[in-house]
């Protein structure tokens, strides 16, 4: 059996085409001759061994070797390689003792031999041979048995190296000198002389048939032929001598070599001479510092591709450690094999406690069988699954996650793991049921808002039309709401809207729901009444829980409510309709005193006709010039004379007449209009005054009413600085009268602006007092010249058979005397009779405005009123 016979190269070449030095290269092609390094030897091991006992004489070892055309033989015993002969210790036999064939082959053999691993790879044995300096290894398996050879050659030859072979000449190759032998020699001789000088070959002249040459194969023939050695080597040489030119490639002398299945070639000068002898080990020579070199390299870069891989791999750990996910690697059997810190830090499980363990210890209990057949379904079909999942934290807390699971395969396809990835939604969820409660609930009350009400009664409605329900529908507004957040600021106007919510919750019924529309706006809805009056009397009950007083931050405040009702199906077919007309009768209800209740009837709807039509026409009234000033004249008590005017706005609407400002004031604020007009109500004060100046009448100052919303909205320095000086009126002449209200918002930003207007010089005096709310820290902070007492105050001094009322006199006594010891003067205001004025007059009140005197006249009849006693015959001068 041929040692080298097997392999898979040997095989293709047996059919190789004949030499031809232009068509080898398809052939060549077909051969597997570029393995990669890591490939195991497996791919090039020759399998057939050639073996022979320790006790085979020498003369029977090399006989098979030469039968097998082989250039070593395995010394087995029981099955284990204990060592090798090879070509080249062929030429140590001493030809010339008959008796040394017949040694032994152990006697003589090379050992220990050289031995890798079947599984070994390709790179590893071209280490071993450099290592090792040999160019055979016995391939064996895990019990040490000899399962075929690998030679040097079969690792060079198959490794890429065509391209370096085709770009070196034969000539460079050439090593040694030629061994050159006489043929006259003895073959013991020859061999003498090749062992001497470390030849594989010689040329043979001088002999019969011109150069020949013998190697050591010939020698190993001779050992092992049965018939008596030849006198001289002239019969043992080969001949012709096969030859190749100096400068042709080395692949081209590779493939000569093996297609003569020869391993020695002469190689033939440009001049025609032999220049010396390649052999197969001349070529393997020459790669071999390409092979070591590109072995180098090989070798560098497996060690890079490791510490690459090992960063990667210490890069991959870094990053799962450090993430905020949860990691978990469970196997196959769902053992837990690996957690990362987040996951400890998610479960409340330590590496310790987990591992090893089923994960199901995580489950929450909350998901259904089915939920998991589907996991496990998706995993088993897609490889993979994510979606939200309820898991159990050690502490027993059940938790919301988010969860990726991927199956992990081997390179069989067989699942070797499971890689879980999770983070903890439970904020995620939170923040979804805020968005939630935001998109359906209001943020300040709790209650629903508007969209909740809307579907509740859209849901309602469906009832009621299909069971024949009466179902009602109310719209509450909280009376003079605004005056509250004026005064006391948003945040105690909150507090009341909040203690209003749950008041309205408690009285309902199951069933029934409340809803804020906004502001100071709430809905209620009765799904299913048995008659009109249970509204009615829910009403009621509502409008005397809102009026019970609100004690907020120290203050005891009054809050009323006006409610209209709408009912279906006589108020309206939907929910549109019914809405609306339970808002006209809310408004009815605010018309006709306010802190009441008003169930729709038709004809409201003219009414809430006409304030859209008023609505749109104040939009116009500006430009259309239908605003007038009236002037109230103010009087001093103790000279009766005019002390200064006030200048009050009236509407002159075309078609209505008339509109007193209690009317369209409200409506201007609420349009956004009010500093607009209230801008032309101090431009046109100013230049009547101006007038009356020109006039050459008496001076006297004019007072414009500033509202809180003009007052925040605009800069009212500005405005009125503006107003003084395209007027030309001195501003000593101007005094603003403000509401409680401006006070007490935004403390020292106000107190700033009065401050500037007082450097102005422009007097400040205090409207309606005692019907807001003012502390009176804020009162002494502020730069005021006078607090005008508010006509109810002055309404109720006397009661109605005409004696003194002992609460309204000393409310109106206190106000009068806390304006003086503030050092500000104290105005009555609405004075209509004489006994009032008398009464003030008595308690040291230093002016009078009201109808006693004068009602508001036009700036012309004003004129008569000047330089002349006001006070009425009959008062106490
Ligand atoms: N922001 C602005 N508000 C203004 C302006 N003009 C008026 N107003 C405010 O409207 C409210 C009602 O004003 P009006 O209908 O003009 O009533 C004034 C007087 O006519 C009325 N008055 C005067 N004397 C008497 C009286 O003896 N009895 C009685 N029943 N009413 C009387 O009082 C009103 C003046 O009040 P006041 O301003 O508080 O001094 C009113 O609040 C006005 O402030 C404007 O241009 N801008």
């Amino acid at each position: 059996m041929p040692l080298l016979r097997g392999g898979r190269a040997s095989a293709k070449l047996q059919g190789a085409k004949p030499y031809k030095f232009r068509s080898w290269w398809d052939g060549f092609l077909e051969v597997d001759r570029h393995l990669p390094l890591d490939q195991t030897i497996a791919r090039i091991v020759h399998t057939e061994i050639l073996s022979c006992a320790p006790e085979t004489s020498v003369r029977d070892a090399a006989r098979r070797m030469s039968m097998a055309r082989c250039s070593s033989i395995l010394i087995v015993e029981a099955g284990r390689p204990v060592g090798i002969w090879t070509e080249r210790d062929s030429l140590s036999v001493d030809l010339s003792d008959p008796t040394a064939l017949d040694r032994p082959i152990s006697a003589v053999m090379s050992a220990p031999i050289k031995t890798i691993h079947q599984q070994a790879t390709i790179g590893d044995a071209g280490i071993l041979f450099r290592l090792e300096g040999v160019r055979h290894l016995v391939v064996i398996d895990d019990s040490g048995r000899a399962t075929g050879i690998v030679s040097q050659t079969d690792v060079i030859m198959r490794h890429g190296v065509e391209h370096f072979l085709m770009l070196r000449r034969v000539g460079s190759a050439l090593r040694r000198p030629m061994l050159v032998l006489p043929a006259t020699l003895s073959p013991a001789q020859a061999a003498a002389r090749l062992n001497e000088a470390r030849a594989d070959s010689a040329i043979v002249e001088g002999g019969t048939g011109g150069l020949g040459i013998i190697t050591e194969r010939d020698i190993v023939r001779l050992i092992g032929g049965t018939a008596p050695p030849p006198a001289t080597i002239d019969a043992l040489a080969s001949r012709p001598l096969v030859t190749i030119g100096c400068d042709d490639s080395l692949l081209a002398a590779r493939t000569l070599l093996e297609a003569r299945r020869i391993r020695h070639v002469g190689v033939i000068a440009a001049d025609g001479r032999l220049d010396g002898v390649l052999s197969f080990s001349d070529i393997l020579a020459t790669l071999q510092y390409e092979y070591v070199h590109r072995l180098h390299e090989a070798l560098i870069e497996r060690d890079e591709a490791l510490l690459r891989a090992r960063h990667d791999l210490s890069v991959a750990r870094k990053v799962i450690d450090a993430s905020l996910d949860g990691v978990m690697i469970v196997n196959s059997s769902f053992q837990v094999e690996f957690v990362n810190p987040s996951f400890t830090h998610l479960t409340g499980y330590s590496p310790e406690e987990i591992i090893g363990n089923n994960p199901k210890v995580l489950k929450s209990g909350r998901q259904s069988e089915s939920f998991y057949r589907d996991l496990y379904d998706s995993l088993a079909r897609f490889d993979h699954w994510q979606g939200e999942i309820w898991n159990r934290r050690k502490n027993g807390e059940i938790f919301p996650e988010w969860l990726t699971i991927n199956v992990i395969r081997d390179e069989d396809g067989d699942v070797s793991q499971y890689a879980a990835i999770f983070s903890d939604i439970s904020e995620r969820k939170r923040t979804e049921e805020r968005i939630k409660n935001l998109a359906y609930f209001d943020v300040l009350t709790g209650l629903p808002n508007r969209r909740l009400f809307i579907d509740r009664l859209q849901l309602a409605l469906a009832n009621a039309s299909r069971y024949n329900h009466v179902l009602a529908v109310m719209v509450l507004d909280l009376d003079l709401f605004k005056r509250i957040n004026d005064s006391l600021g948003h945040g105690i106007g909150d507090q009341v809207l909040v203690e209003i919510a749950g008041r309205l919750s408690r009285c309902l019924r199951e069933g029934d729901s409340v809803a804020r529309m906004g502001g100071d706006e709430f809905t209620i809805l009765l799904p299913q009444i048995e008659q009109i009056e249970t509204a009615a009397r829910l009403a009621e009950r509502l409008l005397t829980q809102i009026k019970q007083p609100i004690v907020v931050n120290d203050h005891e405040l009054y809050v009323t409510a006006s409610i209209g009702i709408a009912v279906f199906p006589d108020n309206g077919p939907g929910i549109e309709a019914l809405i609306k007309n339970a808002d006209t009768a809310m408004y009815r209800a605010k018309d006709i005193g306010r802190n009441g209740f008003q169930l729709y009837s038709p004809a409201m709807n003219a009414r809430s006709f006409e304030r859209l039509s008023m609505e749109s026409a104040l939009r116009h009234a500006l430009v259309r010039n239908q605003f007038r000033l009236v002037y109230q004249v103010k009087v001093d008590l103790i000279s009766g004379r005019m002390s200064g005017v006030e200048a009050l706005i009236r509407w002159h609407h075309p078609e209505s007449g008339l509109i007193p400002p209690t009317e369209f004031i409200p409506l201007a604020e609420n349009m956004g209009v009010i500093s607009e007009i209230g801008e032309w109500v101090l431009r046109e004060a100013c230049r009547q005054c101006r007038h009356w100046l020109d006039l050459g009448l008496p001076p006297v100052r004019i007072a414009v009413n500033v509202s809180a919303l003009q007052f925040h909205e605009t800069d009212i320095p500005d405005v009125v600085g503006r107003a003084l000086r395209d007027t030309a009126l001195p501003p000593q002449f101007l005094e603003l009268e403000l509401t409680e209200s401006v006070l007490m918002q935004r403390v020292d930003e106000v107190a700033e602006v009065l401050r500037d207007l007082r450097t102005m010089g422009v007097r400040i005096s205090i409207d309606d007092f005692g019907t807001g709310y003012s502390s009176l820290s804020y009162l002494k902070k502020m730069p005021i010249d006078a607090l005008k007492v508010d006509r109810s105050f002055i309404h109720d001094i006397f009661n109605e058979t005409g004696s003194v009322a002992d609460e309204g006199a000393s409310i109106v006594s206190t106000i009068i005397n806390l304006a003086h010891n503030l050092k500000l003067k104290a105005i009555a205001e609405g004075v209509e009779t004489i006994a009032q004025a008398d009464f003030l007059r008595a308690r040291g009140c230093d002016e009078v405005q009201g109808f006693l005197v004068s009602r508001p006249v036009s700036g012309e009849d004003l004129i008569s009123l000047f330089d002349r006693n006001l006070l009425p015959a009959g008062t106490e001068m």
